[in-house]
């Protein structure tokens, strides 16, 4: 192991802080762009139906200082965490920032997310990268994705059977894995954001013995372009109209209680259904949840090896 600190930049989408935070975190999503009027109502009033803020912010903290706390269980001091976030402060710049001040030589890189696309966890990859090379600081060794790790596979199987309790024994049951939607045009790109989803529900499926499952795509943007489908809301129509009002969302492409969670599934999927007199229920977030944070620090320390194996 290396002797000096080892930086870790924990990465995240980011959430406003308060209802006045709406535009500039907006606009900030936007490449610069305000928002209409009209789309900035339609957002404030998402967030405010979730209570006003996303919990994402305080789950986000919670996340990072449990990765540094297991660590440093074995040695004090050896891993420094900082906190970067993609629309929110502290930015991933400031935290890059922070860690040349730091004197920090050695970093990984984590982004909370499982699965990598170029259009997420690559662009959070790019800044920190960059910023690294403008202060003249060693670039990151990055996680790219942790979409497979067999203790992820462990807490999404488990909160999937729990999930299931909440339906009759003998009940035919639809489990549907979702993750955000990206542009379709990241299927000519050989993005290997869909096949990764694909393979954490297949692995999950597989595990518990599920064989009723299959993937839809949620929270798509609000552009002109074609986004990827189908789109979970289609997909209660089509499971209705073939007969099945019986469903759990496990939506594996998201680690946090927010507003694709509580807004995208938990009031807009569970309207549709409600509509069509389906009953729909999903799964537990994972949050903070100890075991989810022991896999993420495992996930770190294996990237940390890598730092010294290359004499960096
Ligand atoms: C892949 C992906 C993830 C998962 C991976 C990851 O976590 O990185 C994710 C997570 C999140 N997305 C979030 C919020 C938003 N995303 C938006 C818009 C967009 N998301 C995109 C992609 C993703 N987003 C894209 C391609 C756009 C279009 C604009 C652009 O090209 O960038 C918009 C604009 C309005 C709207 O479309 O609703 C909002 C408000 C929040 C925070 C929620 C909270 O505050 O609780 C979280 C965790
Ligand atoms: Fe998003």
């Amino acid at each position: 192991m290396l002797t000096e600190p080892i930086g870790v930049l924990v990465m995240a989408y980011g959430t406003p802080r308060s209802l006045a935070e709406v535009e500039p975190y907006y606009t900030h999503i936007r490449h610069g762009r305000k928002p209409t009027p009209a789309l900035l109502d339609n957002l404030i009033e998402r967030y405010r139906a979730i209570g006003g803020v996303s919990p994402l912010n305080d789950i986000t903290s919670a996340q990072a200082s449990g990765i540094e706390h297991r660590l440093n269980r074995f040695g004090p001091g050896t891993f420094k965490v900082y906190l970067g976030m993609k629309h929110a402060s502290p930015f991933i710049a400031d935290a890059v920032v922070q860690m040349a001040r730091d004197g920090i030589r050695h970093a990984v890189s984590l982004v909370l997310a499982p699965h990598y696309s170029t259009m997420s966890v690559k662009t959070y990859q790019k800044e920190a990268d960059d910023k690294a090379a403008e202060l003249g600081i060693p670039s990151f060794v990055h996680v790219d994705s942790w979409h497979l790790e067999p203790l992820f596979i462990d807490l999404l199987a488990d909160r999937v059977k729990t999930a299931l309790k909440a339906f009759a024994p003998d009940a035919k049951v639809r489990v549907l894995f979702s993750a955000h939607s990206l542009p379709e045009r990241i299927l000519s790109l050989g993005d290997p954001y869909p096949q990764q989803l694909r393979e954490t529900g297949d692995t999950v499926a597989k595990q518990i013995g599920l064989t009723n499952y299959s993937f839809a795509w949620q929270s798509a943007g609000r552009t002109d372009e074609k986004w990827l489908g189908p789109d979970i809301l289609n997909v209660l129509r089509e499971l209705h109209d073939g007969g099945e009002d019986n469903v759990v969302v496990c939506p594996a492409g998201f680690v946090s209680d927010h507003l694709e969670v509580l807004y995208d599934v938990d009031i807009e999927c569970q309207a549709t259904a409600q509509e069509l007199g389906m009953h729909l229920t999903r799964t537990e977030s994972l949050n903070a949840d100890p075991r989810f944070l022991d896999m993420l620090s495992a996930v770190v320390l294996r990237r940390a090896e890598d730092l010294s194996g290359s004499g960096q």
